[in-house]
């Protein structure tokens, strides 16, 4: 079975509508004809519209990085999925590990928004993955299991055939320590036999998972060789300009 490589960048908060723009005339040059992979950039609420204008014609797509699972109320500072697809927005990160430990975000809170954006055409990519902690208590299967479980609750399977997961091991985000690509491939796999458990071994062989956590241009090459990493969920590499080119670049050659 094979499946379209992802590289999304996740740009947390960084970035003026200016930068955005700045950035995107950048990549969508060097990236102008570049096939083979779903090039993806989840921006700031703030910046999506500008990048939006500055993405038409080109090869990127544009993600979010939140979203509540309401169609509307009163939910002052949030965003609801209609708002985001009127946007052009086409992929929203839900339950990202920063989102879980700073703001409250539960799995059942996960599974909700998962089914909203669904429900809406958008494309969840939804986070999983264990602290140092539970790393060393040898959980690591067992919580990424858990966290699978509870984000896709209640989806049937020919809709959660376009979920996108990434495992992001808490540890290795931001810190410049990533797991080893052999390591993210099992847990990854571990993660595909429990998708199978839930729906059908079909559908989750349909499912891309991605690795995230420290990715670079000089890394992505080897997590993308394994055969069960599908792409990679890339914070601070995400923002410069050649090295996002970089990443696809090292994700669109790589062998398997
Ligand atoms: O959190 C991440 C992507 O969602 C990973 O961040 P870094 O690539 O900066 O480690």
């Amino acid at each position: 079975m094979s499946r379209t490589p992802i590289i999304a960048g996740n740009w947390k908060m960084f970035k003026t509508i200016a930068e955005a723009k700045e950035f995107a005339m950048v990549v969508t040059n060097e990236l102008q004809g570049v096939t083979g992979a779903d090039m993806v950039v989840c921006a700031p609420f703030t910046a999506l519209a500008a990048l939006r204008d500055a993405l038409t014609g080109s090869n990127l797509l544009l993600g979010a990085q939140n979203v509540h699972f309401a169609e509307e109320g009163a939910y002052t500072g949030e965003i609801s999925p209609r708002m985001l697809t009127e946007l052009g927005v086409r992929y929203v990160i839900i339950g990202h590990s920063e989102r879980r430990a700073y703001f409250n975000e539960t799995d059942e809170t996960v599974n909700k928004k998962v089914h909203a954006s669904l429900k809406h055409s958008l494309i969840p990519i939804i986070c999983v993955g264990e602290d140092l902690d539970q790393r060393e208590a040898g959980q690591t299967f067992t919580i990424v299991e858990e966290q699978t479980r509870a984000a896709i609750a209640g989806v049937a399977a020919n809709q959660a055939a376009e979920l996108v997961i990434a495992y992001e091991p808490i540890w290795a985000i931001g810190t410049g320590k990533s797991s080893t690509a052999q390591d993210a491939n099992e847990v990854i796999g571990h993660i595909r036999k429990t998708l199978a458990h839930i729906l059908d071994q079909e559908t989750a062989n349909r499912i891309r998972i991605q690795y995230g956590g420290s990715v670079k241009p000089d890394n992505i090459g080897e997590f993308l060789a394994q055969t069960e990493i599908d792409g990679a969920l890339v914070g601070g590499a995400s923002l410069v300009p050649d090295s996002y080119v970089g990443l696809v670049r090292g994700a669109v050659t790589k062998e398997k």
